[in-house]
């Protein structure tokens, strides 16, 4: 799929913008703060109608102006869609060729995008809770029903919770079945697509990197014991509830579930976060993105779009190379920003556009 037209009126500093991208690589250049991050975001917004930096709305909407509105003309098997996103105090609304959009399912798949951004690096060490949004995230791009369950089993847990912390026991048992339910299907998924991830994984690190360094990603469920259960994650859940019921009771809160568990990435057998160096979390986290890429293409038969914020303080300038020659061979459409066009030889690439971004001003 491949954005041919862009519009955006009072997105964050940037002053009202049409462009339109070339087919291939489009690379955004300036100094700090002039809003090329910004202008990856809208592209990011259209196609989720999330932001990678805000929960809020009201943060994306230029200061002192009420609304913003994005728009972009996506072509996909020679079908061109207009996605338009309205943005005030009260929310974010959607409209797919002028219609409005109720349902996710009006949406999905129409722009796809894979973004790699310098904070993402952060998720190889921080807290559990970034690496399942990242498993959440590219699970549920890749599909639809996955929400669903998600917002299911979100729903049982505060329940769930509500029960234990006011030591009800009438109908705990029913919330505890519905709990495994629902969860085992969370978990489920998200198996399925690290098993599907994994061969990806280990190829693009390989290409990213240069070298035979071996990586993997394991699945980790808090106090459950997956081990050979893959057909019984069901019965996982409910023995690893069970293990942790006079804690639970005494906390007031359910501690084993997909809500708890974590995602290990490890390089040559160890974890990444705690021996990996930098370069080495840096490639991995943009060899799990570059993965993704591969993967919605052969889902949706249509290569997903890549954003990528702040390539020149990411690599080295040989991981940089094989970056663009992974991109170089494949046709897909790429919005990169840098601080500076000499980050990128551009004499290397062809079908390509730049624009110099200055106090939200895109300069062709
Ligand atoms: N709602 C908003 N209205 C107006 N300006 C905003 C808004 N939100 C953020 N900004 C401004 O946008 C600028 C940040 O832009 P952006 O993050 O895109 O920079 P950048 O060009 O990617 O810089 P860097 O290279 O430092 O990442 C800041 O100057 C910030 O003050």
């Amino acid at each position: 799929m491949k954005l041919n037209k862009i519009y955006l009126q009072s997105f964050r500093n940037l002053q009202e913008t049409m462009l339109m991208p070339a087919q291939h690589f489009n690379i955004f250049y300036g100094n700090n703060g002039q809003g090329k991050t910004n202008l990856l975001e809208s592209i990011f917004i259209m196609a989720t109608m999330k932001s990678f930096k805000t929960a809020r709305s009201s943060d994306l909407v230029r200061w002192g102006a009420i609304s913003s509105l994005l728009k972009g003309w996506v072509e996909r098997d020679g079908v061109t869609r207009e996605i338009a996103v309205f943005l005030d105090n009260q929310g974010k609304k959607i409209r797919v060729d002028q219609k409005a959009v109720t349902r996710i399912d009006d949406f999905f798949g129409h722009l796809n995008v894979v973004v790699f951004t310098p904070e993402e690096v952060n998720m190889v060490k921080g807290l559990p809770e970034l690496r399942r949004k990242y498993l959440d995230r590219a699970v549920f791009s890749s599909d639809i029903t996955y929400l669903s369950v998600y917002h299911a089993y979100s729903k049982i847990l505060k329940n769930r919770n509500m029960l234990l912390k006011r030591g009800e026991k009438a109908s705990f048992d029913i919330w505890t079945e519905k709990l495994v339910e629902q969860g085992k299907n969370i978990i489920l998924s998200r198996l399925a697509y690290l098993d599907a991830l994994r061969d990806l994984l280990k190829r693009f690190y390989r290409e990213i990197s240069g070298n035979e360094e071996a990586v993997d990603i394991s699945y980790r469920p808090y106090h459950m014991d997956l081990a050979d259960c893959r057909g019984d994650v069901a019965d996982a859940f409910a023995e690893a509830l069970a293990k942790t019921a006079t804690e639970e009771e005494r906390r007031g809160t359910t501690l084993a579930g997909p809500h708890r568990d974590d995602v290990e990435f490890i390089l040559n057998g160890r974890p990444l976060k705690q021996f990996g160096s930098q370069g080495q979390q840096k490639s991995y986290v943009l060899a799990l993105k570059m993965a993704e890429t591969e993967y919605l293409q052969k889902k949706f038969h249509s290569q997903p779009i890549f954003l990528l914020d702040d390539l020149s303080s990411e690599l080295d300038q040989e991981r940089k190379k094989n970056l663009m020659e992974f991109l170089k061979k494949r046709d897909m459409q790429v919005f990169i920003t840098t601080t500076s066009l000499q980050n990128i030889n551009v004499d290397e690439i062809e079908n390509y556009r730049t624009y110099r971004i200055e106090e939200g001003k895109v300069l062709h």
